[in-house]
């Protein structure tokens, strides 16, 4: 369902992806970790047509990010790490502003809303100002957002950064729900995340691939040492 191949991206002279190459199958968690500056959100832009790599290649269900960008970007809800929302708006009209600039058809876009209200739990903010949200509940309208367009793919970064244990554990169970009617690639720096929601992982490393497989499968190659263990070997951030 995603399909990345010697994914690479200069910022000026600096290589932040260095020839990134995976593939993410139907219906799959994936988590995407990294320490910060990695080239994770870098990657997952790129994917979402929000940034051109500097060479590569990149598709989302078989059509290509650089060649036929309109079609592999219906084909992804994003949900970028801080979610742009406009905070004048509410909810509601956010959405429907929204569903119109994803090409909802009108007479549906009233059931969509109705049903990402409910599946992200933002049904009793509908009228609410954006601005007047808290941490979780606008991410939650990111979220709902990245699911207006019923995309076969998410592409999540950092979902649950800064919500409070409680928020961070529905937003766990809904990306778990989720994951079974859409491919999921999910960035975080929680790996008890990574472990308790995703199938499998993609560790990136100063913008080049460092582990990826299974959850089970990369802790059988290091030994079955634990993914915190295996995150600090590979980055060195604790020597
Ligand atoms: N617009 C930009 N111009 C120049 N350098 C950039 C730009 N955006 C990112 N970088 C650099 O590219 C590298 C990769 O950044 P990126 O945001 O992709 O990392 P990340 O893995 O998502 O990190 P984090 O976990 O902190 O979000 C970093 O060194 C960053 O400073």
């Amino acid at each position: 369902m995603i399909h990345v191949e010697n994914l690479t991206k200069y910022y000026g002279d600096y290589p932040a992806v260095r020839g990134i190459s995976f593939d993410v199958a139907k219906g799959q968690i994936v988590g995407f970790l990294g320490p910060n500056g990695a080239g994770k959100s870098t990657t997952m832009r790129i994917l979402s047509g929000f940034l051109t790599a500097s060479s590569g290649k990149a598709t989302i269900d078989g059509q290509d990010v650089f060649w036929r960008p309109i079609e592999a970007r219906r084909r992804i809800g994003y949900m970028p790490e801080s979610c742009p929302l406009y905070l004048e708006m509410r909810v509601e009209e956010y959405l429907r502003f929204r569903a119109g600039l994803k090409d909802v058809p009108h007479r549906k876009q009233r059931s969509r809303i109705d049903y990402v209200a409910e599946r992200c739990h933002i049904a009793d903010v509908r009228r609410q100002l954006i601005g007047t949200l808290s941490k979780g509940y606008r991410q939650r309208v990111g979220l709902a957002d990245a699911l207006l367009a019923d995309p076969p793919v998410l592409i999540l970064d950092e979902p649950t950064a800064g919500l409070d244990p409680t928020q961070i554990r529905e937003t766990r169970n809904l990306i778990r729900e989720l994951g079974q009617q859409h491919t999921i690639l999910l960035s975080t720096h929680i790996l008890p995340e990574v472990e308790a929601t995703c199938d499998s992982m993609i560790l990136i490393y100063q913008g080049q691939v460092a582990a990826m497989g299974t959850l089970g499968g990369v802790r059988q190659q290091y030994g079955n040492r634990t993914l915190e263990e295996i995150f600090v070997r590979i980055t060195g951030a604790e020597r």
